[in-house]
């Protein structure tokens, strides 16, 4: 038997080996048994039939035990306590306690405390209770009578009681091992259910909690789901608003695209107009400088401001028109040189004529168009003629705050005309030098420190250059500005008898613009020079250590006079090599340019016959006449 092994209370009760044997033979009786001991023992006395019998009948047929599954029991301790309870001890924390007598289907189980829903303490697998000591064969047996030891009957009787009572135990044994073995199978399938459940309780709690937080997200999704759609709503009808509202635009657009691409013919039939009538104007402005004169003279008288106290007698000035002065000496200045009619008083008629009174605006006003003539291609030279203290550098430089003279206001007005041309796709560019002539040397103004040797040159009569001169490139009005106050801060100053500031040289800006046209690729260069001439001065009067410039002015200016004479009689020799002056303004005096000179005349009478010399000299310059023309190219 292959479960007894496992069994040891079985063991002790019922040999093993008889039970395989009644297994084995379980049909030879117990009188044939008996038979045969008295066959092979024949000196034993024969026992009466009726016993043998009795025992024959007494004897059960053996049924085969059935066989029990196997279980292991090796961890199972059992132990008896004094209140008659078997505690059931698997080696861990586990008890159960069986009521003494109770049969296995009634043995209680002590259930482990349930898991707590945080799930802290897991319930353990049972462990399945051991049997009662009643269930096993009882090991006492009740003292039996003594037995004489022949008296093989009486003890066969008794060993065959013994083994009834035997055979029942172990029925009543075999029927509850029986139902032991169910409950064990239910047991473990109960182990196996509640291990799935303790899982399943696991997998819950997870699954619970899981779910609640899916459940408290799910709730915010909700609520913001709700706003959300609100939102969205709300977009929807706003994107539907939009919709015809692009669809509205995007009609317009249409309308406006036609509009345009005819608004576009248009544009380009004007721009060719503005184009013409621009090329119109420049063809007609010239017209008019060609009219009035390309040397053309202005006169103006300064005002007897900051005068010294042998400066109080002035000249008596009338202005009869717009181009016409009168200057006489006073009567008292006649009875006081016994006069001389013909040197007291003077007629003069130039191209205009600024009185006293004149500002700084108007006589820009008359000079602007010279401005636009240097845009439009032209070389243009503006000089200012006079003697020391006639206002010269006052009428070129002015003062500031709305005193500015012609430079500044020339540099304004180049930027403000290249920057109207840019609508007719004229490009420009600006560049700037400024010299000065002292003592028949030439010094650059922009690096006065530079010392180079610098020398006048003419390409072919067409264009005057000087060797390193710096010209530099200007972008901006602002920047032209700052250059020219920068080549004043270097220009000679000393203090003359009638100016504390005197300028003792020649000083030339020039401005050099190139423009193309992108449409027409049309080029013109053109340039302006504004010359401030240093002034003239009696030279009797001037003191030693200034008497060498000032004989160096002196002959340049008379030079000057010389060079207008020759041009006015149309003379073959012109003189212009005869001074840095008049070589660096050939092309300015002697025709390719516009040139305008301005004569500043003293109002003083201690400084009349300066101011005659000048007059004349400007008469004379008004006289001269020449052709010029345009600097123009065309860009492959
Ligand atoms: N139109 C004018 N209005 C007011 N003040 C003037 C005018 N012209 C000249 N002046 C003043 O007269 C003085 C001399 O003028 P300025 O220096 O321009 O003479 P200049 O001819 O340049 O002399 P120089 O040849 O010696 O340099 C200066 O104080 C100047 O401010």
């Amino acid at each position: 038997m292959q479960g007894t092994s496992k069994l040891p209370l079985f063991k002790t009760a019922l040999p093993r080996p008889q039970f395989k044997k009644a297994k084995d033979d379980s049909h030879i009786s117990k009188a044939e048994v008996t038979e045969n001991r008295y066959k092979n023992h024949p000196h034993l006395k024969r026992r009466s039939k009726s016993t043998t019998d009795l025992m024959a009948s007494s004897v059960l047929p053996l049924k085969p035990l059935q066989s029990i599954p196997e279980k292991k029991t090796t961890n199972v301790q059992t132990s008896t306590t004094s209140n008659n309870k078997i505690i059931i001890n698997n080696n861990k924390t586990l008890r159960s306690t069986v009521k003494k007598n109770a049969t296995a289907s009634t043995i209680q189980k002590v259930v482990p405390p349930k898991a707590k829903p945080n799930g802290a303490t897991q319930r353990q697998p049972q462990k399945r209770p051991a049997l009662s000591t009643d269930d096993q064969p009882k090991a006492k047996v009740a003292k039996a009578p003594k037995v004489a030891s022949w008296d093989f009957k009486t003890k066969f009787q008794l060993l065959n009681e013994k083994h009834t009572k035997l055979l029942q135990s172990y029925k009543e044994l075999q029927e509850k091992y029986s139902s032991v073995a169910d409950y064990e199978q239910y047991y473990d399938k109960y182990n196996e259910i509640q291990a799935a459940f303790d899982k399943q309780t696991t997998d819950y709690e997870k699954v619970a909690k899981n779910y609640a937080v899916l459940k408290s997200e799910h709730e915010k999704l909700l609520a913001n789901h709700d706003s959300l759609s609100k939102q969205y709503a709300e977009q929807k009808d706003l994107c539907e608003t939009y919709s015809d509202q692009i669809r509205t635009c995007e009609q317009n657009l249409e309308i406006k695209n036609k509009l345009c691409e005819k608004l576009s013919i248009e544009n380009d039939w004007f721009r060719q107009q503005a184009l013409d009538w621009e090329n119109e104007r420049r063809i007609l402005h010239n017209t008019i400088f060609d009219l009035k004169g390309n040397i053309r003279v202005f006169c103006r008288v300064r005002p007897a401001v900051g005068c010294t106290e042998d400066q109080k007698l002035q000249c008596m000035l009338s202005y009869p028109d717009e181009y016409s002065l009168e200057i006489r000496k006073t009567k008292e200045s006649i009875s006081a040189t016994s006069g001389k009619p013909i040197d007291n008083k003077a007629d003069f008629c130039f191209d205009k004529v600024f009185s006293q009174r004149t500002t700084q605006e108007e006589l820009f006003k008359e000079i602007s168009p010279y401005v636009q003539s240097a845009v439009d291609g032209y070389d243009v030279c503006v000089f200012a003629y006079g003697q020391t203290g006639s206002g010269k550098t006052y009428t070129m430089l002015g003062e500031d705050c709305g005193n500015e003279g012609v430079i500044p206001r020339t540099v304004e007005l180049i930027f403000r005309t290249i920057d109207a041309l840019k609508k007719t796709n004229w490009e420009y560019e600006v560049h700037a030098s400024v010299l000065e002539i002292y003592n028949e040397n030439l010094r650059d103004l922009l690096s006065p420190t530079a010392n180079q040797n610098m020398e006048i040159r003419h390409n072919c009569g067409k264009e005057t250059t000087v060797t390193n001169l710096t010209i530099e490139k200007v972008e901006s009005a602002d920047g032209l500005r700052k250059l020219m106050e920068l080549a004043q801060k270097y220009r000679t100053v000393a203090a003359t008898n009638y100016n504390e500031h005197s300028s003792r040289s020649h000083a030339v800006t020039k401005i050099y613009l190139s423009g193309v046209n992108r449409s027409t690729k049309v080029c013109y260069k053109g340039s302006i020079s504004l010359v401030d001439l240093a002034g003239s001065e009696n030279a009797k009067l001037v003191e030693n250590d200034r008497m060498k410039e000032t004989k160096h002015i002196n002959k340049s200016l008379t030079i000057l006079g010389n060079v207008m004479l020759a041009l006015y009689n149309k003379n073959k020799h012109i003189p212009y090599r005869e001074s840095k002056l008049t070589f660096l303004l050939q092309s300015s005096l002697g025709g390719t340019s516009k040139t305008l000179l301005i004569v500043n005349v003293s109002p003083f009478e201690e400084n009349f016959n300066e101011s005659l010399n000048s007059l004349r000299f400007a008469s004379k310059v008004k006289e001269v006449k020449t052709t010029v023309k345009r600097n123009k190219t065309e860009q492959q």
